[in-house]
């Protein structure tokens, strides 16, 4: 499964700028320059770079919910770019995103079953109460909550469960492209672990591809098929995960792999091990 390529970005450029009136000067920023990358079916692709560089920017271009300046993005061997929003709508419930804050993409007034249900009655017709009811409680089975949770609300819950709702809310619609933006970064340690291994068995339990989107090389080498390191909006190095451990080209990931060797404990023996290989 993983020789087919789901996500094609080519030459993909941001620029972002205010249009400047009589009183405010014209200013823009390249946040991203000329990036290309492709994502095989299948595949865990790790986008890594340091704070502002341009990660998240790509993400959400891939998504579309900015618009990109200038290049290309191809899902599926189709230009997305082009497409008309009836069209887009339809790709929209395939590719999700998951923040690293999910807390915050919660309503705090609604129960966290009725949230998980809502991308459901936008993408799919089934308005069948008693359906829709066990479909929520069976993807809360499937992120490892229990069903008394469909009537908490967000506050009830802690930082790794309202990510485990999250989950829930973007698996629902069975996307099969998600767009992990930082999604442990807000986790203590041994919760971070706990998220990784369910989305790794999701991924297998569901075909899924993601697009991993970090500032370190942390979880990389565990989780990640292929890493591409960003900087300044600039792709300077993209290669399979084992190889980038193996020989960093550039000096930025050498500095990003030496900054994680000096890690404690089991994860910076883990490290050491990978990149002695
Ligand atoms: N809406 C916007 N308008 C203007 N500039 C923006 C906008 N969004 C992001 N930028 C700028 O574009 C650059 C890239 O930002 P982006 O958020 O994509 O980086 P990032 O690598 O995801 O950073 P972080 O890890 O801090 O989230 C930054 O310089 C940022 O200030």
């Amino acid at each position: 499964m993983q020789n087919e390529s789901l996500l094609d970005v080519q030459g993909l450029t941001k620029v972002y700028g205010n249009k400047g009136s009589l009183f405010v000067p014209r200013k823009e920023m390249l946040a991203v320059n000329n990036v290309s990358f492709s994502i095989k079916k299948g595949e865990t692709f790790g986008l890594i770079g340091e704070s502002g560089s341009g990660k998240t920017t790509i993400g959400r271009m891939v998504l579309r919910l900015i618009e990109a300046t200038a290049g290309d993005i191809q899902y599926e061997g189709k230009s997305i770019l082009s497409m008309k929003k009836g069209e887009m709508d339809k790709l929209r419930s395939e590719m999700q995103i998951i923040f690293q804050d999910s807390g915050s993409a919660f309503n705090p007034r609604k129960t966290i079953g009725e949230q998980i249900l809502h991308p459901l009655n936008k993408f799919h017709s089934n308005s069948d109460a008693g359906y829709q009811y066990n479909k929520v409680i069976e993807m809360l089975d499937v992120v490892g909550l229990r069903a008394d949770f469909y009537h908490r609300y967000p506050h009830e819950l802690s930082g790794g469960q309202r990510q485990r709702a999250g989950i829930a809310r973007a698996l629902i619609v069975k996307p099969k492209f998600l767009v992990l933006d930082e999604p442990v970064s807000a986790l203590d340690v041994s919760v971070k672990a706990q998220i990784i291994n369910l989305l790794i068995d999701l991924q297998k339990e569901f075909q899924l591809t993601y697009l991993f989107i970090a500032h370190n090389l942390d979880l990389v080498a565990y989780f990640c098929d292929k890493v591409a390191v960003l900087s300044k909006g600039e792709l300077i190095e993209t290669a399979p995960t084992i190889e980038l451990f193996r020989k960093p080209k550039h000096e930025v990931t050498q500095k990003l792999l030496s900054s994680i060797l000096t890690l404690d404990g089991d994860l910076g023996e883990y490290y050491r091990k990978q990149s002695a290989i």
